[in-house]
């Protein structure tokens, strides 16, 4: 009798959980529902989402699902996805629907991510709060002086760097391309570029801890909430935080050091610490703001610099082109930025190289503030609304023959996208890899200026080619499809030639280098020694 109770009683729970599951399962699959892929209770449909190259099983839905609409629904553990696909939605949700739709989601992983409780600490992931509004403010500001100001001459003088460490260690390409980016980047926040190293290694650790491809803990969230002492995940974060923490103020104090004894060039910290109004709260928030800003130029721009390498080694004749534009606008003189409006092709490579491998493949998702109904769908509060720039990208209709390198698409009229006058167009500013409404990227002068200076350097110097095998004498692969699978991606490590395009060229750049140094050296000398001359205001 015992037995058969709890027969009955295992049978009756089975029953109501198969119940529930169905009922479950009918309402979150309801014909009525914004179409995407089929929800499992719970689950939502993360079973088969993988973790790595995530934007191409996106678009694979975005195929069977967002027909018309631009758009399609899908669920991760009960988090609800927006995932849009067509540029027209992206307007009229983030930009048209900023007001409300400029949140960010949490980013599990990380301590307060969106500062919601007052960390101040990563501008790119706040949430839309007062922290957000004013470090942005400060970031557009510094970023346009910068710009404005051609860099203070910071970019020449790495784009020559690297040219020289191309031609010294050729090989060693790979690092000596993301250790440009961050020179530059840590000499406009804290004039010193012997900080590179350490920021890059600071600026990858956060990329990682924070992309779902990172801990899982970003993807099985519960497991976050182990407690301290058994939860590995937080013990390793509370590190990797504290450590960077400890960094960024460290430079800010060293700053505030030597701008007491004269010491300091101008610099953002600097900048920073000279303002009266400020509307920052103090120095712990300035070390992050200005510590972010120096990090989120390094691995952003590392992305479509590698690509160009990977665009270039394929396409040899857009190679050719771009050297002789860039012969014959500078006649024989590395490009600066002053020859933009003369670089067309320059400027096309550039843009169709990071249309062809865009580096932010899934988008940046904001968070809907309020609930809103959109084109007759109910969408609430909190859903995650995914601007996949892989499908913006890979638009046939915009971009004919998307899986194509095809510059010519901004150079040529009668491609969808080509715009006159070609001393303007193409530009990368305002593509949709850099994000949408109040929550676009500031970095795009930047990103822009950069890869203008140093692709611009390559093509001066380089022919750009595959490597052989020592061995069966063929072309070592450059593959166009491996890569991370980070929130920013780049590509995976290969191997390929830097040949100098002559005797000549390979003497002038060392002999561009060799000035430049000596003549960074002479300044910063020179700033020493007339900020302490005797009687000077710093003399001590
Ligand atoms: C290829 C280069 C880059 C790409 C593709 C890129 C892309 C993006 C994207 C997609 C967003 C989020 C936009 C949104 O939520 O709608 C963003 C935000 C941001 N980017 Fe960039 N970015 C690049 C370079 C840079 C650089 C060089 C800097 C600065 C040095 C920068 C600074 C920022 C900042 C501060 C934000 C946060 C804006 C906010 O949340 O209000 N980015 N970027």
């Amino acid at each position: 009798m015992q037995s058969f109770t709890l027969v009955l009683f295992g049978v009756a729970v089975v029953s109501f959980a198969v119940i529930h599951f169905m009922k479950a399962y009918e309402e979150l699959n309801k014909p009525d529902k914004i179409p995407g892929p089929t929800l499992l209770p719970y689950l939502g449909r993360v079973h088969d989402l993988p973790i790595t190259f995530m934007w191409l099983k996106f678009k694979e839905w975005a195929d069977r699902y967002s027909g018309t609409n631009g758009f399609y629904q899908t669920d991760m553990l009960g988090t609800k996805f927006l995932v849009v696909t067509d540029e027209k939605v992206a307007e009229e949700l983030l930009v048209k629907r900023a007001k409300y739709n400029s949140d960010r989601p949490m980013v599990r992983s990380l301590f307060d991510s969106k500062s919601t409780y007052g960390s101040m600490e990563y501008l790119p992931l706040m949430g839309k709060n007062q922290y957000w509004a004013r470090q942005r403010r400060l970031t557009h500001a510094y970023l346009t002086g910068a710009s404005n100001a051609q860099y203070y001459g910071v970019m020449y003088h790495e784009a020559k760097r690297w040219l020289a460490r191309l031609i010294e260690k050729p090989d060693d390409f790979a690092f000596s391309l993301e250790d440009m980016a961050s020179k530059i980047m840590c000499q406009l926040t804290w004039d010193d570029p012997s900080l590179s190293e350490y920021c890059t290694a600071s600026a990858w650790g956060l990329l990682t801890q924070m992309s779902p491809a990172g801990p899982i803990t970003n993807v099985l969230t519960p497991l976050w909430h182990l407690p301290f002492a058994i939860n590995p995940w937080k013990i390793a974060e509370r590190k990797r935080h504290d450590e960077q923490q400890a960094w960024w103020m460290e430079r800010l104090l060293t700053v505030q050091r030597k701008m007491k004894t004269g010491q300091q060039r101008p610099c953002f910290t600097r900048q920073f610490l000279e303002e009266k109004k400020t509307s920052i709260s103090g120095d712990y928030e300035a070390s992050c703001v200005l510590g972010m800003l120096a990090l989120v130029g390094i691995f952003t721009i590392a992305g479509p610099l590698s690509y160009w390498l990977v665009s270039m080694v394929h396409h040899p004749e857009w190679q050719v082109k771009v050297q002789k534009e860039v012969d014959e606008v500078c006649k024989g003189r590395l490009p600066t930025l002053d020859d933009t409006p003369r670089l067309p092709t320059l400027r096309a490579c550039i843009k169709e190289t990071m249309r062809w491998k865009p580096n932010v493949p899934t988008g940046v998702a904001h968070e809907m503030e309020e609930d809103d109904v959109y084109r007759g769908y109910v969408l609430p509060k909190g859903t995650r609304i995914l601007p996949l720039d892989w499908a913006f990208l890979r638009n046939p209709e915009k971009y004919p023959e998307p899986e194509s390198f095809r510059p010519e698409r901004w150079l040529e009229p009668g491609w969808p996208t080509y715009q006159k006058p070609l001393s303007v167009y193409p530009t990368i500013k305002g593509m949709t890899s850099f994000g949408w409404g109040q929550r676009q990227c500031l970095g795009q002068s930047l990103t822009q200026d950069e890869l203008i200076v140093a692709c611009g350097a390559l093509s001066w110097c380089f022919n750009l080619k595959h490597k052989k095998d020592p061995v069966t004498g063929c072309d070592l692969p450059v593959p166009v499809d491996r890569s991370n699978s980070l929130l920013i991606i780049k590509p995976d490590p290969f191997q390929m030639v830097f040949e100098p395009r002559s005797q000549a060229r390979k003497e002038k750049a060392l002999r561009l280098w060799a000035e430049s140094d000596a003549n960074d050296s002479y300044e910063r000398g020179e700033f020493l020694r007339i900020r302490n001359l005797p009687g000077g205001m710093w003399e001590s």
